[in-house]
């Protein structure tokens, strides 16, 4: 399987190396391997945070047939994504404007099928599109769970790959198959862990994912950076569902404080 992943993810990778554009935009594609781990809610709750630090934020909802951004941001945007990629729309019709400065959401659209995106590297040229805008100082793409051909396309395209996971077996183990398929392509991987209320725990078991992948002699030169942890708290379901988000609202909570410190690693880190 992973062999399969591997080849897939070569070809894409020389297509969208074609496909590079100058431009000031970092991209930041958030992944989690398992699905539920909180990567949406993580995805806002960043964006904002990242606004508020004077950063430009576009987020591009890439959750192929899930889209819940909207939702988070309360929104009820007119077009999509998927307008641009079918050609109803142009790039600029399909931005729409959030009820926070600075942060833009690209919206994507509960339903879709995989089957309409027939050609490959349309979410390349969706994105480079975006980048040519020069309007942005980052591009955050809310990747599905999994790893289909999609996922990785968003996950070649970008410089800096984040990985959000929980502490369960099988979302380790999910993160662990990421990490085989980017050590090919990529230099690195930023790992997060959500419903993990200790730092240090994260960090040890970030590090043995790094000796895991030392002992099955993954590419010596890529490198897993750990950038922190979110603790549970109902305090961040709740106000999903009422639509608000979590650090706008709860400025001074210890947990927007492990949100911080997040940003603080990614920041120093990004390219
Ligand atoms: N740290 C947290 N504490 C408590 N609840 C959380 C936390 N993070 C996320 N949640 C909740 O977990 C649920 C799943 O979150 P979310 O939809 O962001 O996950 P996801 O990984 O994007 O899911 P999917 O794979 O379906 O796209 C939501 O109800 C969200 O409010």
């Amino acid at each position: 399987m992973f062999n399969s992943i591997s080849n897939q993810a070569s070809k894409l990778l020389n297509l969208t190396r074609n496909k590079e554009v100058n431009s000031k935009t970092k991209i930041i594609t958030i992944t989690s391997g398992k699905g539920g781990v909180g990567k949406s809610t993580f995805t806002a709750n960043i964006a904002y945070l990242l606004s508020k630090r004077g950063f430009k934020v576009a987020v591009i909802d890439a959750d192929i047939g899930l889209a819940n951004m909207q939702v988070l941001f309360d929104l009820k945007p007119r077009y999509t994504f998927f307008d641009y990629i079918e050609g109803r729309n142009t790039i600029t019709e399909i931005l729409t404007q959030t009820s926070y400065e600075n942060i833009t959401l690209i919206a994507g659209k509960s339903g879709y099928q995989y089957a309409n995106l027939k050609n490959s590297l349309v979410l390349t040229r969706v994105v480079n599109d975006l980048k040519s805008l020069n309007k942005y100082d980052l591009i955050l793409i809310d990747t599905g769970a999994g790893l289909n051909e999609y996922v990785q396309e968003f996950l070649l395209i970008s410089d800096n790959v984040l990985a959000l996971t929980t502490t369960d077996p099988s979302a380790l183990t999910d993160v662990y198959a990421l990490m085989k398929m980017l050590s090919v392509h990529k230099e690195r991987l930023f790992i997060c862990f959500n419903h993990t209320k200790n730092y240090k725990i994260g960090e040890t078991i970030a590090n043995s994912l790094v000796n895991l992948a030392k002992k099955n002699r993954l590419n010596q030169n890529f490198m897993v950076e750990y950038i922190g942890n979110v603790s549970t708290s109902s305090n961040i379901s709740t106000t999903s569902r009422l639509r608000k988000l979590f650090v706008h609202e709860f400025i001074n909570d210890e947990i927007t404080k492990q949100f911080h410190k997040v940003i603080d690693s990614l920041l120093n880190n990004i390219k």
